[in-house]
């Protein structure tokens, strides 16, 4: 091993966009001590603190993935310095190295930057010490991450034993005679400190049942729920992840005076007021769909139809009051909260929450801050075992993080959307200190929705549609709607005009009452009109993905009513929805469009329509069997008159449905196989005329 490199240190390197690449890297830090060996952890943007080109240790990449596949912000300089072409092919043949790769199969080009990074370091002459990881938020990183960090220790010790190995090798091979007795003499004494490793980590007592839970055997219950369990795994003995590290000291000072109401937290966001709220679907209609307008006149912000705007919405007043009562902090409500890092904190790279203002009191914190909804990770759950009293509930919470429970994490705490208030009503006898809750909450996030109109059509306004996301109580919590479609839905509910109104009432409705909406624009590069009118286009935008077509179809009705003589591009708009009656949204305006010559053609599916009694052809359900329908018109526009596709709306099955049944018009169209019409949609991509929006 080359001088001065430790037979025990590793470099980390992560690219992490909304901090849980940086969190896994830093787990991945805290964790390596208990292994014996030593972790240094930089992020992938801070090119002064590492060198890879002189990197002689392992190194462990722990990559995120955000937008269409873009590598995060904080990794892009480090992609596109790799990607240079006058790299030589042995560039870093001397690295050893294993990757993680963390991304959403509910995006396309799913992990792509933690991919490229990967094919590139290969084509680069790096050698991988350990298989690479795609971890997929989508089903749950958890289900490839904890594995992966479970083998990588073991992928850590042989790479150090290699290593040393082949620098001994090549160390002694200009010396005499007894080379081989040597090297199995320091390779065997190599493998007896790494079983010494062994040891301490198999000492760590975390798997050792818990001797009480010996005793329940008795009353084991009948069926497993969020707060109890059944054998075996009531019974089995656990694997259970190190405790994080905590790192932070809440201090409650004094009630500020005055109204210095602290507004940090949204000062990047423009607070513009309500203008209009509008039920876009009937009563009856199942996913019930709202139109709002926000009204843009005093603030500097433009954007272009197929942008789309953040919408910073607070935590319930209700949901926080009872979290404050039941960590016992409500007659505090009022206090500032003062941050500062522990003193002798364990946690590398440990920082107060940047996103936290200084002396806002803790009822902001709470509310415009921490996303209390998320679902508790399991490094979140292990801490809050140790705040437990109760043997019962203490097991159980440590069930939940082990590695024997995770079917029952993901079925009790993951799929039911499970927060922490619901853990605490779950677990009376955990009392978790406030700063566990900042350590382990994330920040509360902006949601975004796609301006569904054009500024050309509506000034200084701009509209989002949504669909109000609804959870059914359940055993493990009440009825509740999502955190931002909620507060929306809330807001507008005494003032919002009924499904069918054709022109809003403006004089009857004071809007200056409402609270304002926080936003901020969200560019899009290339989710737009074409910027040649005369190409063709295919739009496909079921529900409330059709939004940023309107805003697409009101622009270009302005445009072609001031160019009269100009030629325009033939359009298709694809939409689908449940019911024709309750929710074709937007149904007379497209009609509208389609009267006046905007669109070309509307094709409209209804999925659950009534089933015809006269036998006929049965009607297409979904989007992507209206497409198969039209396959020539859409095989024409993409393959022989250089159209665009766009694709906008649910992430989960539509998308990859509307993709699917593309590749086999494709392969129809041309006669090549699958993998010719895979390459086609590439190259559709890289050209910029197959563009999704979409999202789950
Ligand atoms: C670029 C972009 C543009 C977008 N444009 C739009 C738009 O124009 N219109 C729009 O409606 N949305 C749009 N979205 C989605 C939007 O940002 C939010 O994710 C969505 O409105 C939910 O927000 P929420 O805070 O109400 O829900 P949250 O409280 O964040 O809950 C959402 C969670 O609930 C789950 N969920 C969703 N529906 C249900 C359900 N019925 N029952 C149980 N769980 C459910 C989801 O998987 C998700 O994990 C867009 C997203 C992106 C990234």
């Amino acid at each position: 091993m080359p001088s001065g490199v430790s037979s025990s240190r590793f470099l980390i390197l992560y690219g992490s966009q909304k901090g849980q690449a940086q969190s896994i890297a830093e787990q991945l830090t805290d964790q390596a001590a208990e292994h014996g060996f030593e972790a240094e952890i930089s992020c992938l943007s801070k090119g002064d603190e590492y060198n890879l080109e002189k990197e002689h240790s392992p190194v462990v990449f722990v990559v995120s993935t955000t937008g269409d596949g873009e590598p995060p912000d904080t990794a892009l300089k480090f992609v596109r310095r790799i990607k240079k072409k006058s790299l030589p092919r042995d560039h870093f043949s001397h690295l050893h190295y294993a990757l993680l790769a963390l991304g959403d199969t509910n995006y396309t080009n799913f992990c792509n930057c933690g991919k490229t990074i990967d094919r590139r370091l290969q084509e680069l002459g790096a050698n991988h010490f350990y298989a690479t990881g795609l971890a997929d938020d989508g089903t749950g990183l958890e289900v490839v991450v904890d594995p992966w960090i479970d083998g990588l220790w073991e992928a850590l010790k042989k790479i150090f034993v290699k290593m040393s190995a082949s620098d001994l090798i090549s160390g002694i091979s200009l010396s005499s005679g007894h080379q081989s007795v040597a090297v199995l003499e320091k390779l065997e004494s190599s493998a007896q400190s790494l079983q010494l490793l062994d040891i301490s980590d198999a000492d760590t007592g975390e798997s050792k049942p818990e001797s009480e839970t010996e005793t329940r055997d008795a009353e084991i219950p009948l069926e497993a729920s969020l707060n109890r369990s059944v054998a075996p795994l009531s019974q089995s003995s656990l694997s259970i992840p190190a405790l994080p590290p905590s790192y932070l000291e809440v201090c409650l000072g004094d009630v500020p005076t005055g109204e210095e109401e602290v507004h940090i937290v949204a000062q990047s966001f423009h607070e513009v007021p309500l203008s209009r709220a509008l039920w876009l679907t009937r009563d009856d209609a199942v996913k019930p769909v709202i139109l709002l307008e926000l009204d843009m006149k005093d603030e500097n912000i433009s954007y272009e139809p197929g942008d789309a705007f953040d919408l910073l919405c607070p935590n319930r007043d209700t949901e926080v009051d009872d979290l404050l009562h039941r960590l016992g902090l409500h007659d505090k409500k009022n206090h500032s909260v003062h941050l500062q890092l522990l003193k002798n904190t364990k946690k590398k790279g440990a920082r107060v929450p940047p996103y936290i203002p200084e002396k806002c009191t803790l009822q902001y914190l709470l509310i415009w801050c921490l996303e209390i909804r998320s679902i508790p990770k399991k490094a979140f759950l292990r801490s809050l075992a140790d705040c437990t009293q109760e043997t019962q509930e203490k097991r159980r919470l440590q069930e939940l993080c082990s590695r024997e429970g995770a079917a029952d994490y993901d079925r009790f705490v993951r799929n039911p959307s499970v927060c922490i208030l619901d853990l605490l009503r779950a677990f009376p006898s955990c009392m978790p200190p406030l700063s566990l809750l900042i350590e382990h909450l994330p920040k509360l996030q902006a949601r975004a929705y796609s301006a569904a109109s054009s500024s050309l059509r509506h000034p200084g306004k701009v509209h989002i549609v949504f669909s109000v996301v609804g959870f059914p109580a359940c055993a493990e919590h009440p009825e509740r709607t999502g955190l931002c479609t909620g507060w929306l839905a809330d807001r507008v509910s005494t003032i919002i005009e009924p499904y069918g109104t054709k022109q809003a009432s403006q004089e009857s409705v004071d809007y200056a009452a409402l609270p304002k909406v926080h936003i901020c624009p969200r560019l899009n590069n290339s989710f737009h009109l074409p910027s040649d009118p005369t190409v063709p286009m295919v739009m496909v935008g079921p529900g409330s993905g059709v939004a940023p077509f309107i805003g697409f179809l009101q622009q270009r009705e302005k445009e072609r009513a001031r160019n009269q003589d100009s030629a325009f591009g033939e359009t298709w708009l694809f939409f689908g929805c449940r019911h024709k009656d309750r929710d074709f949204i937007f149904r007379e305006e497209l009609e509208r469009f389609v009267e006046n010559g905007t669109l070309s053609h509307l094709k409209v599916c209804f999925s659950r329509a009534e089933t015809d009694r006269n036998g006929s052809e049965p009607k297409p359900k979904y989007v992507q069997h209206t497409l198969l329908l039209h396959a020539e018109h859409v095989a024409r526009i993409l393959l022989k008159e250089n159209g665009c596709l766009y694709v906008c709306g649910d992430a989960k099955n539509m998308a990859k449905d509307v993709n699917d049944t593309l590749m086999e018009i494709i392969g129809k169209e041309l006669q090549v196989d699958k993998l010719d019409s895979m390459k086609t949609i590439a190259k559709l991509r890289e050209e910029k005329r197959y563009l999704q929006d979409i999202w789950s």
